[in-house]
């Protein structure tokens, strides 16, 4: 007969397993070092534990066991006496109280007194061997008796429960491993017994060498696949679905499926849909076309989108190059001595201007060419205005007709082959929507430039005396808008640090609201944190109000604060001003 190539049988090895031990039964008998460690091994596998040991002055119960079991008194319990035969035939938690790790026992064990927490023994058919839920699974052997320990041995080998004997090979039913751990993933090492040491030594090779967030990724796939189960569920399926798990796996990076969220698993899931393993460069393009997909941009008149109207401007200019040709041009706070001197040019070679409303006068008059200045919002429009007139807030149906007629402009402009600079408040790319308005003109055919302004999310901090960072007491600084899509505060305001500075554009209607979630508790921020409230900032008007996020709202109110103000919490308020 003719044998194929079979890779040959290595006799010698252990057989390892992991051993699912989940709500199951362990017996520890000992309560000293080994034993602490033990224990640690079976609760990390969610087992229920059952230590039994004496404490005496001379051979206490080792504090880690004491520890643990005091953190863990649904699952484990404690019996304060040397071992006897009927421990391997008792049941364990049916009476949760009298035998879990109770503070009567922990007094009593305080005064040195023995104490025993009896068990019931399990009699007749549900005794031991042979019974349908056997009451010990697993026996741990760590004491310093060695005839004892062989007693046990025999015991358990009659009772037919698996056991481990420190430090005795031959009465082990199993041996322990050398393992490493990152949540779900587990890496044992093994030398069968012949070197102890050099399992741990190899296992902290191993760990060095794992690929980063190896956990974290395990998580991950582990998710996807349930995901994956419940999408394809069928036997049918079945190979297809491993199959496909497979490559996912092997063709992403352990770092990527370590990034893997919610989102980004849907469109890996769709993937299995497709038949093909999309990459992850490919889930996030698919996330970010759904996401422009959802905003909406309202188009007045079919806009051409032939070839003659697409541009190819280098973004970088030296030169005004004849139009048409849109920038977006950031003014920067209001003082025309803080545009960019880029912005000034442009403003005085563009054909057509076309300006947010708060842009002060100054700088509007540097335009050379045609200007138009964004509609006032009309009350014909029944609009529901929040708190005055604050720019950009993407709920009122008013900034959306006005953004509706800037962009109509722009394009009449850019139609006719003008050059068309969009002056902007501050920043474009900072709570400015320059972005949308990029997307927006794209669809029609016209690459916008964008060119730089000072938001004055960085600018009214400066001119009201407030670092937003200073070495040593102030490293961070966020900048959050009081108006997030629907016009409500954002879901993921900061949190407090002593050393975060944080600006809030947009906040003067919502000053009461801003005021009760950062004190709340999820955030917790103290109530005589500094606010300095920063209202047109670098402009004539200017002006500088001082509060506390406690009274934040009632300084507002006083002060009859308007838009455009900016709010700059934290302790950096008080490096200069004070
Ligand atoms: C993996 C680990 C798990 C754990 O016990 O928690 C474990 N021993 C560890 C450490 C360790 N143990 C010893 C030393 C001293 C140095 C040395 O001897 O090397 C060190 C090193 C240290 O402490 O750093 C002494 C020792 N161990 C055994 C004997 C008896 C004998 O060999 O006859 C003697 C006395 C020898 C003597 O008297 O000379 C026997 C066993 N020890 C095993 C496991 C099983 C075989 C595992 C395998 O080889 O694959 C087995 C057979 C039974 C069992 O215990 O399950 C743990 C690593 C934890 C970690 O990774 O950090
Ligand atoms: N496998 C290994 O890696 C390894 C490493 C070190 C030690 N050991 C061996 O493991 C055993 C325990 O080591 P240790 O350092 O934990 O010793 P230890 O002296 O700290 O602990 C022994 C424990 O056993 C308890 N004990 C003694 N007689 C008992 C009885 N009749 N019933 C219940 N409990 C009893 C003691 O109260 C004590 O809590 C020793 O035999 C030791 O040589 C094994």
């Amino acid at each position: 007969m003719v044998r194929s190539a079979i890779d040959p049988i290595r006799p010698g090895a252990s057989l390892i397993l992991a051993w699912q031990i989940k709500q199951r039964h362990a017996i520890i008998i000992g309560g000293g070092f080994v034993a602490a460690g033990r224990l640690v091994n079976v609760l990390e596998a969610d087992a229920k534990v059952t230590v039994i040991c004496p404490d005496s002055e001379q051979d206490p119960l080792s504090e880690t066991v004491r520890q643990h079991l005091q953190d863990h008194p649904d699952t484990t319990r404690l019996v304060l006496r040397s071992f006897q035969d009927s421990d391997l035939t008792t049941a364990f938690g049916q009476h949760k109280d009298t035998y879990s790790f109770s503070t009567s026992t922990i007094a009593y064990n305080q005064e040195r007194k023995e104490q025993i927490v009896t068990c019931p023994t399990i009699t007749g058919e549900s005794s031991g061997l042979g019974s349908a839920e056997p009451p010990v699974d697993m026996v741990l052997s760590a004491i310093d008796d060695i005839p004892l320990s062989t007693h046990i041995y025999h015991l358990c080998k009659s009772l037919r429960i698996p056991v481990n004997i420190a430090d005795v090979p031959p009465q082990c039913d199993f041996y322990f491993c050398s393992t490493h751990r990152d949540q779900s993933l587990q890496v044992a090492v093994s030398t069968s017994g012949k070197g102890p040491k050099l399992a741990n030594l190899i296992r902290r090779h191993i760990a060095d060498h794992l690929p980063n967030r190896v956990g974290e990724a395990i998580e991950k796939v582990g998710k996807l696949r349930a995901q994956l189960r419940k999408m394809a569920p069928g036997p049918e399926v079945g190979p297809k679905r491993m199959q496909w798990m497979s490559r996912v796996c092997e063709e992403w990076k352990m770092e990527e499926l370590a990034e893997l969220d919610d989102e980004s698993t849907k469109w890996v899931l769709q993937g299995f849909k497709d038949n093909i393993v999309y990459s992850l460069e490919e889930v996030r393009k698919k996330i970010k076309d759904e996401t422009y997909k959802n905003i909406e941009f309202k188009r007045t008149d079919a806009a051409p989108t032939d070839e003659k109207n697409l541009l190819s401007i280098p973004s970088s200019d030296s030169t005004v190059a004849a139009g048409p040709r849109l920038i977006l041009v950031g003014a920067g706070p209001g003082d025309p001595e803080l545009l960019t001197r880029k912005a000034v040019r442009l403003l005085e070679e563009a054909d057509l201007v076309i300006s947010d409303r708060l842009i002060p006068s100054e700088v509007i008059d540097l335009a050379k060419g045609e200007v138009r200045i964004a509609p006032k919002k009309r009350a014909s429009l029944q609009i529901e205005l929040q708190s005055g007139t604050d720019q950009n807030s993407s709920t009122s149906t008013a900034s959306d007709y006005i953004q509706d007629q800037l962009n109509e402009w722009c394009l009449e402009g850019l139609r006719e082959g003008k050059t068309v600079v969009r002056l902007k408040q501050g920043d474009p790319f900072i709570f400015g929507r320059g972005a949308e308005e990029v997307l927006f003109f794209r669809d029609h055919g016209f690459e916008a430039e964008v060119v730089p302004g000072i938001s004055s999310a960085l600018s009214a901090p400066l001119a009201a005396g407030v670092p937003l960072t200073h070495r040593g007491s102030a490293d961070q600084v966020i900048i959050t808008t009081a108006q997030a899509k629907g016009g409500v505060l954002p879901d993921n305001f900061p949190t407090y640090d002593l050393k975060k500075t944080v600006v809030i554009l947009m906040g003067v209607g919502k000053a009461q609201e801003i005021s009760e979630l950062m004190q709340s508790s999820s955030l917790g921020w103290p109530s005589d944190v500094p606010v300095v409230i920063v209202e047109n900032a670098h402009c004539p008007n200017e002006r500088t109000m001082d509060a506390t996020l406690g009274t934040l709202a009632q300084v507002v109110k006083e002060s009859k604060a308007v838009p455009p103000s900016v709010f700059v919490v934290g302790w950096a308020g008080l490096i200069l001003r004070s």
